[in-house]
């Protein structure tokens, strides 16, 4: 499954410092020049989860393995991409293959680090990437539109259509995303085959300057409030201090470092928590002395729908479902107690998971 976010911003802002400190796999080239970036990077990440920790510390298994998501690192985009300035076509379609948008904006002063856009402006350069693709969506629905006004005239579903799409021009040509139009499920599978980049959900990365990692400045300030209508969230954070962290080998270095600058736990896991949720993901566990494990499902999802993530013969020979809450998992300490205090619940196909379920599948092949 695993679904994909991509880091999407103006050249230079730090959007391959962040993707390094996120991927455990491969490093991408981070350095001071514009369009450092060309082929998008993708790297898997582990979502951190103190639940997963938690349960392995009750049941002690002998491997903890942690869900995953991927993160794509997308080259620079520069005012004019949608039409095809600096590569632009091509990078805007690699965003068309993501599933959610990590935007980061440069809030950090730094002489050394180039700039093309004058003085820094979180608000103005939020502005120039929205533009650019809302410029390329509009040209998507444009070109969709030409083709049902046809059909219109004679067929009432080409008609419904052709409806959505006018009213996705007009959003769009007021400078407005279509994530924000409000489109009802039956309206979107107009839309469906076009992919718009405005569509997918975003989270905006804040890359503030070391004394602002833990308060923001006053450049992450005007970005959260030109966001606040969106209902988006502002991470604030330090991508080079965080890379710095993640490129540790040590834990304990690790500890001492992030100790050092007053951290609980890196910004990053915000990040990935929240790309996370974003995505409409959520989380069940497995747990025995083998393993104790997170997977990944979608919010809704029935058991065995959710069982075929881990094999899909779980799904075919679906039985049921043994289910206990994490709440209750944690309380009564194990799954025998849990069983023996009436806990344990027994759900058939038709049960909706819920988001830190512990769960144990039976099934035959
Ligand atoms: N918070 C920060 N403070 C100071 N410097 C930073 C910060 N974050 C990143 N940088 C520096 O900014 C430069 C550009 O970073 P990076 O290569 O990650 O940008 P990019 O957005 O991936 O650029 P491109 O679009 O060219 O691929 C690097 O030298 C990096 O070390
Ligand atoms: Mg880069």
């Amino acid at each position: 499954m695993a679904l994909q976010a991509g880091i999407v911003g103006l050249p230079n802002v730090g959007k391959s410092t962040l993707f390094n400190a996120v991927s455990n796999s491969a490093k991408a080239q981070a350095s001071n020049y514009r369009f450092c970036t060309i082929e998008p990077n993708v790297g898997l990440v582990d979502v951190p989860d103190e639940r997963l920790a938690k349960l392995a510390e009750l049941v002690q298994p002998n491997r903890v393995v942690p869900t995953q998501i991927e993160i794509v690192d997308i080259a620079g985009l520069v005012r004019g991409a949608s039409k095809g300035e600096g590569l632009g076509n091509k990078f805007l379609g690699n965003i068309r293959e993501v599933d959610a948008i990590i935007h980061v904006i440069r809030c950090f002063e730094d002489e050394n680090i180039l700039r093309e856009e004058g003085a820094i402006n979180p608000v103005s350069d939020k502005e120039i990437i929205d533009t650019e693709l809302q410029l390329k969506d509009l040209d998507s629905v444009e070109k969709k539109m030409q083709k049902t006004e046809k059909n219109a005239k004679f067929d009432v579903k080409a008609k419904a259509e052709l409806e959505v799409l006018q009213r996705c021009k007009a959003h769009l040509e007021q400078g407005k995303s279509i994530r924000s139009l409000g489109l009802a499920p039956e309206e979107r599978t107009a839309i469906a085959d076009l992919f718009l980049l405005t569509e997918k959900p975003v989270l905006y990365v804040a890359n503030v300057d070391e004394p602002s990692m833990h308060t923001g400045n006053k450049y992450s300030e005007t970005l959260k409030a030109a966001v606040a209508e969106e209902g988006a969230e502002v991470i604030i954070m330090n991508n080079s201090i965080e890379a710095q962290i993640s490129e540790m080998e040590e834990p304990e270095d690790k500890a001492l470092f992030m100790d050092e600058y007053g951290m609980k736990e890196p910004a990053l896991n915000r990040l990935i928590r929240s790309a996370y949720h974003l995505l409409n993901l959520q989380t069940y566990f497995t747990a025995g002395v083998q393993e104790v494990r997170a997977w990944t499902i979608g919010q809704g999802w029935k058991a065995p729908q959710a069982a075929s993530v881990i094999h899909t013969d779980f799904e075919k020979g679906f039985i049921k479902a043994e289910v206990i809450g994490y709440d209750d998992y944690v309380q009564y300490g194990s799954e025998s107690a849990c069983r023996d205090a009436g806990r344990l619940r027994i759900e058939g196909k038709e049960y909706i998971v819920k988001d830190g379920d512990v769960m144990h599948f039976r099934f035959n092949v």
